[in-house]
């Protein structure tokens, strides 16, 4: 496909999903439909269309229209390219422009890509920061991986990424954390990635789990284990038995084969049989995600403030259920990728209202502008 014909293509799936498709969906519909693609192609078409979602309102507003059409021309615009050598109807390549592709230049929220019902509460959040976090936000997450101590060091795993072209550079947040700075495409048919040593996770998560006290022998719920990836992390840190939990059972399905790869052990249960008398229990609770919008820019946009609502009378019921089957002395965790109060700072002061005899030694937010998501870890200690 020529790079006009690539741009064609994101209109087309930006359409779609204008139109009420996700965009996984949306792409994969055209990839069915357009065998001639190949991996590159996809690829680009796929990076065109993320880009513009991440940056809805400010490249509909440079692109003249809130139509894939338009988000698409915003992006060139954004990208300081000539549109005229771009939209020139020959081949596959989008229409000539007219009059009608006449955009401008977004100005405040609009340029930030923030919806404006959230910029109050994301100020309040996030103070000097504000601006600097919208703005990468706007930007492509970086990929990071965990190195799997259960089974590699950390200078085994880069050696085995290596070999397979992979470069990686050490990341603070947590002492497994890798960003992977080339190559990335290539992780998931690596040897190092099949074999276990490394797994996709992002250095914020790894520094929620290097933040959760883990010691050998204890008992472990990860209560919102969703596909297991913290519920792994935290069997890798420590000689822990863990136990993994979703109230949706179907996103626990690949828990038995990532730890069978990983080297470690999970038990995966039921709401019935969740147990009790566990020293530590991981609640990484549905959120508004607002700290992983470039991961999932859809969310940023499908977010109003009765789900927010609904999430946080759903992340204080799950704090509540939590606590009573943690052990005394034990250790409940709070994480979050939100960056809102409401989520955050509001539910653990909410919660320790609710609740006697808990202390709360830690709260940490991890900012966007560290690198990693945007993410809050707090540390609830129930009384011996
Ligand atoms: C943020 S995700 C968890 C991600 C996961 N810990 C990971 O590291 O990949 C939140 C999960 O909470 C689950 N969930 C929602 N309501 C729940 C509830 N009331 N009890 C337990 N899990 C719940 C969702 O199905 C979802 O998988």
């Amino acid at each position: 496909m020529t790079p006009q014909a690539r741009l064609s293509a994101a209109i087309d799936v930006l359409d779609r999903i204008l139109a009420g498709s996700t965009a996984e969906q949306a792409l994969t519909n055209w990839g069915r439909a357009s065998r001639f693609a190949g991996s590159g192609d996809r690829a680009a078409v796929r990076d065109l269309v993320f880009d513009a979602l991440r940056c809805k309102r400010s490249y509909a507003a440079l692109g003249g229209a809130l139509s894939g059409r338009g988000l698409v021309l915003g992006g060139v615009r954004a990208r300081g390219l000539d549109p005229a050598e771009w939209f020139t109807g020959e081949g596959h390549a989008p229409a000539v422009l007219s009059d009608a592709d006449a955009g401008l230049t977004p100005i405040g929220n609009l340029a930030l890509d923030c919806p404006d019902w959230l910029a109050e509460p994301l100020q309040a959040a996030l103070g000097a920061d504000f601006e600097g976090v919208m703005q990468a936000l706007q930007r492509r997450a970086p990929v990071f991986l965990r190195v799997n101590l259960a089974k590699a060091s950390v200078e085994t795993a880069l050696a085995a990424l290596a070999e397979d072209g992979i470069a990686c550079a050490l990341n603070p947040l947590a002492k497994t954390a890798l960003e992977v700075t080339e190559n990335a495409r290539k992780i998931q048919n690596s040897q190092a990635y099949l074999g276990g040593l490394v797994e996709l996770q992002d250095a914020a998560s790894q520094a929620v789990i290097a933040a959760t006290p883990l010691t050998d022998g204890q008992s472990v719920l990860d209560y919102c284990s969703g596909g297991g990836g913290k519920a792994l992390a935290m069997a890798a840190q420590a000689r822990v038995s863990v136990v993994a939990h979703d109230a949706d059972p179907r996103r626990m399905r690949d828990i038995p084969a990532r730890a069978a790869r990983a080297g470690v052990k999970i038990t995966v249960a039921q709401t019935a049989d969740i147990g009790t008398g566990y020293d530590v229990i991981l609640t990484d609770v549905p959120c508004s995600g607002s700290g992983s919008w470039r991961r999932d820019p859809q969310g940023k946009w499908a977010l109003t403030s009765a789900r927010l609502e609904a999430l946080r009378q759903i992340q204080a019921d799950i704090l509540d259920k939590a606590a009573v089957i943690l052990a005394p002395g034990g250790t409940l965790v709070y994480a979050t990728c939100s960056m809102l109060r409401a989520e955050n700072e509001d539910q653990i002061a909410g919660f320790l209202s609710r609740n006697h005899g808990w202390q709360n030694p830690l709260q940490r937010r991890f900012s966007p502008l560290e690198g990693a998501d945007g993410f809050f870890v707090a540390l609830l200690t129930r009384e011996a």
